[in-house]
């Protein structure tokens, strides 16, 4: 399960001044007071929009201000109340105040709505003020300002379609150019270390949630490389794209590649192999790819489950094919009813060392997901060569960042312990 995650702010808008005014009538020398009141600021309301599948449009979008509230006028005329501001969410996000942690709700049900910031009331205007001892005040209330607040959405998601293959088989640059997610991409292996999760929206209105895995390398399924943990993600995915990198590079074989991750899918889970899966042959703009291709073309015609599978060459640079691979990806997850039935509970191992201290960063316990089942079982990252030092590095200071570390150490981890973590799910904090 990802856990989607946006901070946004929101500014309800203020009431409208009240006016200082007098009647003004023909003959009548000094009217008395006829100021008017300031409208209502608008109150910003989240809706339950069913279309909507992600919070990404708020990673685009993130301050909202509603409009203020007209000021009163004379003739004792009231301000205009401003119009509510509605803004869309998806079914099953839960609004939390980022102050005080508290939740303020969640949005479960359709059009559902929810006041998160209420707009000020309006001043009211000098006609209030009138009493016997002063009967032409000059004075008048501003409005209210509206509520301002800080705001964490959170969705917990289920990717409908995996990427998985080979490290720099182009898997997160595909998703860059599917989705508008913009995960890093980088020429060497094991650029991906947490789960990147993007939306596809097909021009018909179809959409489907794409997960970018980090690459798996032979081993994956006993802990080599990144580890098992990712392979859960794959488990409840309901179609797998397999990214095969057809350039040749690094004197790779396609089809050897295509057949050790099929291992490690299998090793992990038999019932991973049946599920849909299209081959991706990626990196066609490159010299070699297409003959690359034709022969690895033979090869999964010969192999007893590969031959079932489709094959697209596309290009993530030219763009090439990218657009019948989503259209063929949506008709699959049509066709296909499997929800992956495994128990919700993930865990994932880490081999806890203390913190050394080039590599001490702060902790973000703001996340506290981690249940920590106690020290027990063996060692966990194994490190191969494909999974260089700085990859390394890098990913024991995402888990930092995660908080694990802390959370270890509150459970009396002691330095070398391996340790079970249990509700392992990535929350993705910018
Ligand atoms: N020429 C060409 N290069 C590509 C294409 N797609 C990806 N690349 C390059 O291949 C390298 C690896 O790309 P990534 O998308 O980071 O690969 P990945 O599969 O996500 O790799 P990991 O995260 O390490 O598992 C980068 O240098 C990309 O620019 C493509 O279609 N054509
Ligand atoms: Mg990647």
């Amino acid at each position: 399960m990802f856990v989607d995650q946006v901070k946004i702010d929101v500014k309800a808008g203020n009431g409208g001044n009240g006016m200082v005014a007098f009647r003004r009538e023909k003959y009548v020398p000094n009217g008395g007071p006829a100021g008017g009141d300031g409208g209502h600021g608008a109150d910003i309301i989240f809706k339950v929009d069913s279309g909507m599948n992600t919070l990404m449009d708020f990673r685009y979008h993130r301050k909202f201000k509603a409009p203020a509230g007209g000021n009163g006028a004379n003739k004792s005329m009231t301000g205009r109340s401003a119009e509510n501001l509605i803004v869309p969410v998806p079914e099953g996000t839960t609004v939390i105040n980022e102050l005080t942690g508290e939740v303020v709700g969640d949005l479960t049900e359709p059009d559902q709505e929810l006041v998160v910031a209420r707009g000020g009331r309006g001043g009211r205007g000098n006609i209030h003020f009138a009493s016997a001892k002063n009967p032409a005040p000059e004075i008048a209330e501003n409005g209210e300002p509206g509520e301002e607040v800080s705001l964490k959405l959170e969705l917990k998601v289920l990717a409908d379609v995996g990427l998985v293959g080979f490290p720099s088989a182009g898997k997160s640059t595909l998703l860059s150019v599917i989705t508008s997610a913009k995960p890093k991409i980088a020429g060497y292996h094991f650029t991906t270390l947490v789960p990147n999760l993007g939306m596809v929206r097909l021009n018909d209105g179809r959409d489907f949630a794409v997960a970018d895995l980090p690459g798996l390398v032979e081993g994956a399924s006993e802990g080599v490389g990144l580890g098992i943990q990712f392979l859960r993600h794959v488990e409840r995915t309901r179609v797998i794209l397999h990214l095969v990198d057809m350039s040749g590079e690094e004197g790779r074989n396609p089809f050897e590649d295509y057949l050790a991750i099929n291992k490690e899918l299998e090793a992990y889970d038999e019932s991973i192999l049946d599920r849909p899966q299209i081959i991706v042959a990626t990196k066609m703009d490159l010299p070699e790819s297409n003959d690359n291709l034709a022969e690895f073309k033979q090869q999964i015609a010969e192999d007893d489950r590969g031959k079932d599978f489709e094959v697209l060459p596309i290009s993530s640079v030219t763009h090439d094919g990218l657009q019948e691979l989503v259209q063929k990806t949506a008709d699959l997850l049509e066709q296909t009813t499997i929800i992956p039935t495994k128990p919700l509970e993930e865990t994932a191992e880490y081999e806890y060392h203390k913190t050394s201290d080039d590599l001490n960063i702060s902790f973000d316990d703001e996340i506290d997901s981690w249940v920590i089942k106690g020290a027990e079982i063996e060692r966990l990252f194994k490190m191969t060569d494909t999974m260089h030092e700085q990859s390394m590095l890098r990913f024991a200071r995402q888990m930092r960042g995660m908080g694990i570390d802390k959370a270890l150490r509150d459970a009396g981890a002691k330095d070398g312990d391996t340790v079970t973590i249990l509700d392992f799910s990535f929350t993705y904090v910018d």
